[in-house]
């Protein structure tokens, strides 16, 4: 299901993860998976619980190793035509910082909202970037909150508002490939609908961008995607 075209930004194909059960047997975490994800497009992958859908995240956010496949990113500011990177040719902090996973929960440090979303200008891998705060502004103004909620404790932030730090956190970060993990699952409706719109615009935004979404919401989410993949025992099928 995979062929290169200059809309692509992350292919894969033939990926196998194998590892070890507690018995000592092996035990084939993804049997099968090939796909390809296109600029200004958004994936959604559903499948039933355990199928193996955390798992290709975290191989191709590169946090779990491959037994076989490739898994390649178009390199940046390279001529269209250039040979991908592989994940195991550039280092892990290189391509994290081009494919960024949003997880279901999300870790802040103690401070408030400001201190957490300035905290990966810390890291190297981002010090080329520069904190913006008028873009903040704009997208919590789109979520409903004031400029005051900079200021707030993270400690008193609710599931969903600390949720949407975490997002923001992420996106200021213009990673190519966003990998969402059911980000929405432990939020309430409105704040779900909030997210969602806001992730939806990211994704349109620019035609640099792509977007790979987990989730169980077949009703709000599927309805925006442009590809439908399927998980099923660890096996990856294209619905549409
Ligand atoms: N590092 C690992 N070592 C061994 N088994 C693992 C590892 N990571 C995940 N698994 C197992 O792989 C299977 C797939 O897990 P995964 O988290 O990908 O499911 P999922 O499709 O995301 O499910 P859900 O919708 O419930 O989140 C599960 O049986 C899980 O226990």
């Amino acid at each position: 299901m995979s062929t290169d075209n200059d809309d692509t930004i992350l292919a894969f194909e033939h990926v196998k993860v194998l590892t070890h059960g507690s018995d000592g047997q092996k035990k084939r975490l993804i049997q099968q998976a090939s796909g390809t994800l296109l600029a200004g497009q958004l994936t959604v992958l559903t499948g039933t619980s355990g199928s193996g859908k955390s798992v290709l995240l975290r191989v191709l956010t590169g946090l779990l190793p491959i037994s076989a496949g490739t898994v390649r990113l178009r390199p940046t500011h390279e001529p269209p035509h250039a040979r991908f990177w592989g994940i195991q040719d550039i280092s892990p902090t290189k391509w994290r910082a081009q494919v960024a996973l949003l997880a279901q929960h999300p870790q802040l440090i103690e401070g408030s909202v400001l201190d957490n979303l300035q905290l990966p200008f810390q890291l190297r891998a981002h010090q080329h970037l520069c904190f913006d705060s008028d873009w903040h502004t704009a997208q919590l103004a789109y979520l409903g909150r004031g400029g005051d909620f900079l200021h707030k404790d993270a400690y008193h932030l609710s599931g969903g508002e600390r949720q949407l730090v975490n997002t923001l956190r992420l996106l200021q970060l213009e990673p190519r490939v966003l990998l969402l993990d059911e980000p929405t699952a432990a939020l309430d409706v409105d704040t779900a609908a909030q997210l969602v719109a806001l992730l939806a615009d990211w994704v349109q935004k620019s035609k640099q961008r792509t977007v790979l979404w987990v989730t169980h919401d077949t009703q709000d989410i599927l309805p925006l995607a442009d590809q439908h993949w399927h998980m099923q025992a660890g096996v990856l099928t294209k619905i549409r």
